[in-house]
């Protein structure tokens, strides 16, 4: 569905993204995270077509999407801010979406205008954040497009709306199979929906792996500062934290049965990192652990 090979792109003589290279040839919901400026924006907009890599090749569906009304018809991109029509309401967007999406899904558009309780009649420059984020995600999952790619797509709903849309893009994904790109901070909110993870470091793949293995990335062990020392010598540590005789540390293992009768043995109490913790650390520069 979506072959990435080798793109590089800079902006004014600025590395951005550095040999990225992606492949999904099968429908999934896939998530996208990286700390600020990683490069999620900028790859997610080329793979939309709406600029070209500087090297290496993208093609959507068989397609380079790069200026090709073709390709277009099998993409919705939906970013932050949409330049959706400056006068534009509701209705047009629902005309605009209709023209351009052969499998836009009418009756899922005026559900979720209900449910969202958006004005058909007002502008949609004059809705609140909460309200034109509605309106993106809208017609993020009614184009029913081959390949979406939903950029921050939570940002200002409420908790509430931030779960119906979440149920409602796994019904339509269950509907109708699709490639599904989310880049989301919050990876603990939507890591249940997604199928695999991708992880941009510095303008690299640091992972592309199934959501399962991802989850079970990150140990917190915690005990006397030389028994946690002596058990952590030879792994990666990527937190420390010590109050009086005690240490607490993240490893960058598996929370697996090893290490489940390591710290067992060892008298240390064991937990398993949340995801969003063992990413954070994971991407920092590890320059300053002390060990
Ligand atoms: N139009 C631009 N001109 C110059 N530099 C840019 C432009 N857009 C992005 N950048 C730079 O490219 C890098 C990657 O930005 P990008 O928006 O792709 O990151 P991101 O991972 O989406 O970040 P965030 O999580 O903050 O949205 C950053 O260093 C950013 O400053």
């Amino acid at each position: 569905m979506i072959q990435i090979e080798q793109v590089t792109y800079s902006y004014q003589q600025t590395p951005v993204l550095k040999n990225v290279t992606l492949h999904e040839s099968e429908p999934i919901i896939s998530a996208m995270w990286g700390r600020n400026g990683a490069g999620k924006t900028t790859l997610m907009s080329l793979l939309a077509g709406h600029n070209r890599p500087d090297t290496g090749t993208i093609e959507v569906m068989g397609q380079d999407p790069y200026n090709n009304l073709a390709a277009q018809e099998n993409l919705c991109y939906i970013q932050e801010n949409h330049p959706l029509g400056r006068n534009w309401t509701i209705n047009d967007m629902v005309r605009f979406g209709q023209y351009f999406h052969p499998q836009w899904n009418q009756g899922l558009a005026e559900q979720l205008i209900d449910m969202f309780e958006l004005p058909v009649k007002k502008k949609i420059t004059k809705f609140s954040k909460g309200m034109k984020t509605a309106a993106q995600m809208i017609l993020g999952l009614a184009s029913n497009a081959r390949v979406t790619i939903l950029d921050e797509p939570t940002n200002g709903l409420d908790a509430e709306k931030r779960k119906y849309f979440y149920n409602t893009l796994l019904e339509t994904y269950e509907d109708n199979p699709r490639l599904i790109l989310i880049s989301s901070h919050h990876i603990e909110e939507i890591q249940p929906l997604c199928e695999s993870l991708i992880v941009l470091q510095a303008g690299e793949v640091l992972f592309n792996q199934p959501m399962e293995e991802m989850r079970e990335k990150g140990v917190l062990l915690t005990g006397r500062i030389e028994d946690v020392n002596r058990v952590t010598a030879d792994v990666k540590v990527i937190e420390s934290s010590q109050m009086g005789s005690t240490l607490k540390v993240m490893i960058d293992e598996p929370y697996s049965k090893t290490w489940k009768d390591i710290a067992h043995t060892q008298g240390l109490s064991i937990e398993k990192a949340t995801l969003q913790d063992y990413l954070v650390n994971r991407t920092r520069n590890q320059e300053g652990i002390k060990r």
